[in-house]
């Protein structure tokens, strides 16, 4: 288990420094600063003894020099103090941006399947805590693991110059230490694996919360909320104060050692200097010599410590980079609108990965250029499982389809996706201005063609009416939007797109009646002439569609117009006279409510 766990962060290590050799040059000078810099800490020491020795021989002239050497010695200290500091920052902020940007083109060309197992509040994770702790591996930790023990080699071959047996005490600590290490590492690093789970678990709790303000106050749900909260919070404590606790007794353990070699030595130093074979300047160096044997032992678990939850961190976004990705390439925009002419499906079967049932179950349908399809039925029928497949999302199981009598299988997913226009049920739109939103249908579409498609889109009047128009930033998802001025907004980004596929989503939300009324215009000037493919969840808006699907279970059980649906009386009609029933049924409740908010102030009167 051990074993395994450090050859898996060797692995992890490999991995990391190809990202660290990109940068050679930055090391080597910074591995020049770091060596200059023990040059000067042993410097201190060789002063110290002078000028120690100085005084006792009374050497007045002596202090002319090195007075100057002093100052010297401080100003060529903080250049390369300076160098090396800058450096470290420099690496470790490169190399956090590098992995940033391979993590994000790697996230955007993972499968939507991983999107359905992993929960994005994970991903956020890695991209920020698992990122960060990256960083500090490759600067500051990793030229620390290395300079600590030049530093300590170099103070050793000095104290052995001053005097070799003071110099062997002192270095016998050497093992003790590794040992400290290595008692309290495997402790350290199951509690960084499990903070870092921990982190994980409450950023994705966060991101969910923080998402859907108005569920937790419309449900009153706040003090349930808070309490599962103060739960991930308390684990997360819980862990940090076990982290306390090792690191506590590893830093007063390794301290502990050090002192008391230190104390050891002071004695002995003292008791060569009484006797008289050790001068007093050597014995000040010693003492100064002392801390750079001693602190990068001490330091040295916590470094390796460190280095370890980094490289667990690393393991983390390395697992992100190692899933499989659709595209090996970023998909460009195709320019050009291709030509369509029909579309087949032809037996087609599905399954998510690991359900048992089909959720695709020998779909044949045919759609030709121009003609209007409605898809209907059940929820959890299959509807929305067939766009997924449409656009490439999901291979299927079983089965084919041919666009203009290509299959889907053989074309590029950039290909295959610039057929389609979507229009999901959710909007879809993103933090930022409207202009960026709608420029999302086509990125190079100028002005005249944003505001064009947003007057299709019955979205120009009240774009226009925002302060600042275009540029108005509609918050997170469009929070700062009504559902209808989101759904136009989502449906003048597809005219922009003008692909020859139309896949629209129907929201199932419902909207008030001017609203629906604008989005249904909407809705109409976009489907034009189009060829269309639409989910339909109220069945009043697609009675003039060519043909309309009923799926259940993931198997077409109907199809036909409307009409020829209705006169069949079979699932099409049970569908469309109950949802009559119940939308006859709002309405009046809704008559109802009128009468009675206008009726009351009269009967006041
Ligand atoms: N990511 C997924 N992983 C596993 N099973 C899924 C996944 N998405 C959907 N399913 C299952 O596939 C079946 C079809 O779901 P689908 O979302 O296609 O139905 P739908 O007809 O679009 O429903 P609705 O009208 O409610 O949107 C359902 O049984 C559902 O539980």
């Amino acid at each position: 288990m051990e074993r395994a766990g450090f050859l898996k962060q060797k692995g992890v290590f490999t991995r990391l420094s190809t990202y660290m050799l990109r940068h050679k040059l930055l090391y080597t000078v910074l591995l020049f600063t770091t060596l200059f810099g023990i040059v000067l800490d042993l410097t201190i020491a060789w002063l110290l003894s002078v000028i120690t020795d100085a005084a006792v021989r009374l050497d007045v002239k002596a202090f002319k020099g090195l007075v100057i050497f002093g100052l010297i010695y401080l100003l060529v200290s903080a250049i390369n103090g300076f160098i090396d500091r800058y450096l470290k920052n420099k690496i470790s902020a490169k190399i956090r941006n590098e992995l940033r940007q391979d993590m994000m083109r790697h996230t955007l060309a993972l499968p939507q399947s991983y999107f359905d197992r992993n929960h994005s509040g994970d991903l956020l994770s890695r991209f920020t805590n698992d990122n960060q702790s990256v960083g500090n591996a490759t600067g500051e930790v990793m030229i620390d693991l290395i300079r600590n023990p030049l530093l300590a080699l170099a103070a050793f071959g000095y104290l052995l110059y001053i005097n070799w047996l003071l110099a062997l005490i002192c270095f016998a600590m050497g093992p003790l230490m590794f040992l400290t290490g290595k008692i309290f590492g495997s402790a350290m690093r199951e509690n960084s694996v499990r903070i870092q789970n921990n982190m994980s678990k409450i950023t994705s709790f966060l991101h969910d919360i923080l998402g859907s303000s108005m569920v937790f106050k419309s449900f009153s749900i706040e003090r349930r909320l808070m309490k599962q909260y103060q739960e991930h919070s308390e684990n997360i404590t819980s862990e940090e104060l076990k982290r306390g606790r090792i690191e506590g007794a590893t830093g007063s353990f390794s301290s502990f050692l050090g002192n008391f070699t230190f104390l050891l030595a002071l004695v002995v130093a003292g008791y060569f200097v009484a006797k008289g074979s050790l001068e007093v300047g050597a014995m000040i160096a010693f003492i100064q010599l002392m801390n750079y044997l001693v602190m990068p032992f001490s330091a040295l678990p916590g470094l390796i410590n460190s280095m370890q939850q980094s490289l667990g961190a690393a393991g983390r976004i390395f697992e992100v980079l190692d899933s499989p990705v659709e595209v090996n390439t970023l998909p460009e925009v195709v320019a050009k609108q291709p030509e369509f002419e029909r579309m087949v499906m032809s037996s087609l079967s599905f399954s998510y990965p690991g359900a048992e049932k089909h959720s695709l179950n020998k779909i044949s349908l045919e759609l030709h250029k121009g003609a209007q399809m409605a898809i209907v039925g059940p929820s959890g029928g299959g509807k929305s499982t067939l766009f997924k497949v449409l656009l490439g999302l999901y291979e299927p199981d079983e089965g084919e389809v041919f666009i203009n009598n290509e299959k889907i299988s053989d074309m590029s997913l950039a290909k295959l996706r610039s057929h389609f226009a979507y229009v999901p049920q959710e909007s879809g739109l993103y933090t930022g201005s409207i202009r960026d939103n709608i420029r999302n249908g086509n990125p190079d579409a100028d002005e005249q063609e944003i505001l064009e498609a947003l007057r299709q889109a019955n979205a120009y009047d009240f774009v226009m009416e925002l302060p600042e128009g275009l540029d108005t930033d509609i918050g997170e998802e469009g929070s700062r939007l009504s559902g209808g001025q989101r759904q136009r907004l989502s449906i003048a980004r597809a005219i922009l797109r003008n692909s020859p596929i139309l896949l629209l989503d129907e929201a199932t939300a419902a909207l008030d009646n001017e609203s629906e009324k604008l989005v249904q215009q909407a809705i109409r000037k976009l489907m034009g002439d189009k060829t269309t493919l639409v989910i339909a969840h109220r069945l009043s808006t697609i009675q003039n569609a060519d043909v309309i699907l009923v799926m259940e279970n993931g198997e077409i059980v109907e199809s036909g117009t409307h009409d020829v649906l209705l006169a069949a009386e079979g699932r099409y009609h049970g569908l469309y006279y109950s949802q009559l029933e119940e939308e006859e049924a709002v309405e009046s409740e809704q008559e109802l409510i009128e009468l009675a908010s206008t009726g009351v102030p009269s009967l006041l009167k």
